[in-house]
């Protein structure tokens, strides 16, 4: 395989995409336009043989499994719901940082021998109260967790907890930690592999760009 292949790095758009431009620009690589008012989905960048590919967090994993992308950058809980299989995580960016936690109504208890869970991360609530040797109805949403105990869906809910707010504006509470989340760059094992030396270059940049933040 040529060393000048080419390389892509997918990014998710949205609240990951606007801590990771700055990462990025520390890291020396930099897109040749902006991002922000730009409708195009790739864009190539100052670092030589490296370009961007802005697509949503859920679809970052299956890019870069299929090495369509040879890295992406992803939060934690995407790669905890739908798997890291074929892919390396060598970097903890240390963005979007928040916690996956379960949430229930304030002063909720449990009563019967089931609870009624309602998430957008469905296979890991059913892995988190598996182990925890509870009967648990996983009922799978798509957004807007919150109304489900408010609407009598769901007892109990499994979402993202950052500043709690948004728990607190609709009558909820935190319980328990399942995982502490941050965003993580991802590489394509087998893209790793053929691409040794060039990805390693970056994975080295961004790191070091990763520690100069954490000292700042
Ligand atoms: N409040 C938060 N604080 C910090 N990080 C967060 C927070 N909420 C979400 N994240 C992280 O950011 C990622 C994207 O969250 P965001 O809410 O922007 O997207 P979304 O609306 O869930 O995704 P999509 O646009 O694909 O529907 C999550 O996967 C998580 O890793
Ligand atoms: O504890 P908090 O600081 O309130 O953050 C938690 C909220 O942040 C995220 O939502 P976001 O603000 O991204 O809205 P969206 O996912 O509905 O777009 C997440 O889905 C939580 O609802």
């Amino acid at each position: 395989m040529s060393i000048d292949k080419p390389l892509t790095l997918a990014l998710t758009k949205g609240r990951i995409l606007k801590e990771t431009l700055p990462l990025l620009a520390r890291a020396g690589i930099e897109p040749l336009e902006d991002l922000a008012t730009s409708r195009k989905l790739v864009f190539e960048t100052s670092h030589p043989g490296l370009r961007l590919v802005v697509i949503r967090g859920t679809d970052v994993p299956t890019y870069v499994r299929h090495g369509a992308a040879d890295l992406g950058v992803v939060g934690k809980d995407i790669l905890l719901e739908h798997g890291a299989e074929g892919l390396y995580e060598p970097l903890d960016l240390n963005i979007a940082r928040c916690r996956l936690m379960t949430a229930a109504p304030v002063g909720w208890r449990p009563g019967g021998a089931r609870v009624r869970v309602a998430t957008k991360f469905a296979n890991i609530a059913r892995q988190y109260f598996a182990r925890q040797g509870v009967h648990a109805d996983v009922i799978k949403l798509y957004g807007a967790m919150e109304l489900a105990p408010m609407m009598d869906l769901a007892d109990l809910i499994v979402d993202i907890v950052d500043t709690g707010n948004t728990l607190r504006a609709n009558g909820m509470e935190p319980l328990e930690e399942i995982a502490a989340i941050s965003s993580r760059l991802v590489v394509n094992k087998a893209a790793m592999r053929a691409s040794h030396g060039a990805i390693q270059t970056i994975v080295d940049r961004v790191g070091a760009a990763v520690a100069a933040a954490g000292e700042a």
